[in-house]
């Protein structure tokens, strides 16, 4: 883990100390869009663009589904980075299902980085949305990337669905504002707090946040009514890591989503969309977690389980 400081890579952990023991997340460096519009810097073009991932990470994580649903696999190739984070941040070595750098061969995520600007000073996160015309980072902001994949690219692909219809939008921002700061973001804050005031912060809000999802859940079919929307693919991502990560590693242990009737049934749903399944990897998530978070689990031991059946029958068609 580490940074880009005017273009050398320094290995250092997130600095807590400064802020009574929270962590806080850093706004996305890059922030361009990806529009159909003839004067548009990047247009929508098959083969034009690259998407960097970690199958660990439930931002990157994001973007994965939104390919797949979206019909973009054919347009856009993914190369996958190594779950095991270490002293060189993210690294293309080799491990089952990551594919190295598919377009320069590099070592690490932080030379492409670097070919942006060899100065930058920045963190070096996943996901990447690579341009390969202009060689740049379209965006490494997730929330973006899916808003983008989700039509910008519809006229190649001929794919109409749409996971942010205008008249839903506020209702969606209002509940995805919510959920990134209490659930999202909340895992990381409980997980990467060196005190325990701001522990015990983060993990009380969390678990308010996901009791709140559950009343929700439990009237209605999906965050936003009856219509599946991106709000449910941003919170999915990291309600499948819950309980395999979360709960142990980053103390979030309340409760296991499996112990929310409706949350747990609706997470089995959207685990069971079609396409969904495939993006879903616990073995690059529990390594990449237990493995690399070196200062939370020193002895890097992997655990087993937990034993999730994501296939059960998920009966959440009774509220239509
Ligand atoms: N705002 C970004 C956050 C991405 C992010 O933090 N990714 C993590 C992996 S889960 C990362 O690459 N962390 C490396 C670091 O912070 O140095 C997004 O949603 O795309």
């Amino acid at each position: 883990m580490g940074l880009l400081v005017d273009g050398k890579w320094q290995d250092k952990w997130y600095d807590t100390r400064s802020n009574d023991g929270k962590f806080k997340r850093e706004s996305a460096r890059f922030r361009n869009w990806i529009e159909d519009k003839p004067q548009a810097r990047f247009t929508p073009q098959s083969g034009r663009y690259h998407l960097y991932v970690s199958l660990a990470c439930p931002w990157a994580h994001r973007t994965l589904i939104f390919r797949k649903l979206k019909q973009l696999e054919q347009h856009i190739p993914v190369s996958v980075v190594s779950p095991k984070m270490l002293h060189h941040g993210w690294t293309f070595e080799q491990y089952p299902e990551a594919t190295g750098d598919r377009l320069y061969g590099a070592d690490f995520m932080h030379e492409l980085y670097t070919r942006v600007d060899p100065d930058i000073t920045s963190r070096v996160t996943v996901p990447v949305l690579w341009d390969t015309l202009e060689q740049t980072i379209v965006s490494n902001e997730s929330a973006d990337i899916i808003r983008m994949f989700n039509s910008a690219f519809n006229m190649l692909t001929g794919d109409g669905q749409d996971f942010y219809p205008v008249e839903l939008r506020t209702e969606i921002d209002t509940v995805n504002e919510f959920v990134y700061h209490n659930i999202n973001n909340g895992v990381y804050k409980a997980g990467f707090a060196t005190t325990q005031e701001a522990y015990e912060e983060a993990v009380t809000a969390l678990f308010d946040a996901l009791d709140n999802v559950e009343r929700r859940l439990t009237n209605q079919r999906y965050l936003v009514g009856d219509t599946l929307t991106e709000a449910d693919w941003r919170m999915f991502t990291t309600l499948i890591r819950f309980d395999a990560v979360y709960h142990g590693h980053f103390k979030c242990n309340l409760r296991r989503i499996a112990d929310y009737p409706a949350i747990w049934g609706y997470v089995r749903e959207l685990y069971q969309y079609p396409g969904v399944a495939s993006t879903v990897n616990f073995d690059h998530i529990k390594v990449h977690y237990y493995y690399s978070h070196t200062m939370i689990n020193p002895t890097q031991v992997v655990p087993k389980g937990p034993l999730l059946d994501l296939d059960a029958p998920h009966g959440r068609e009774s509220y239509v």
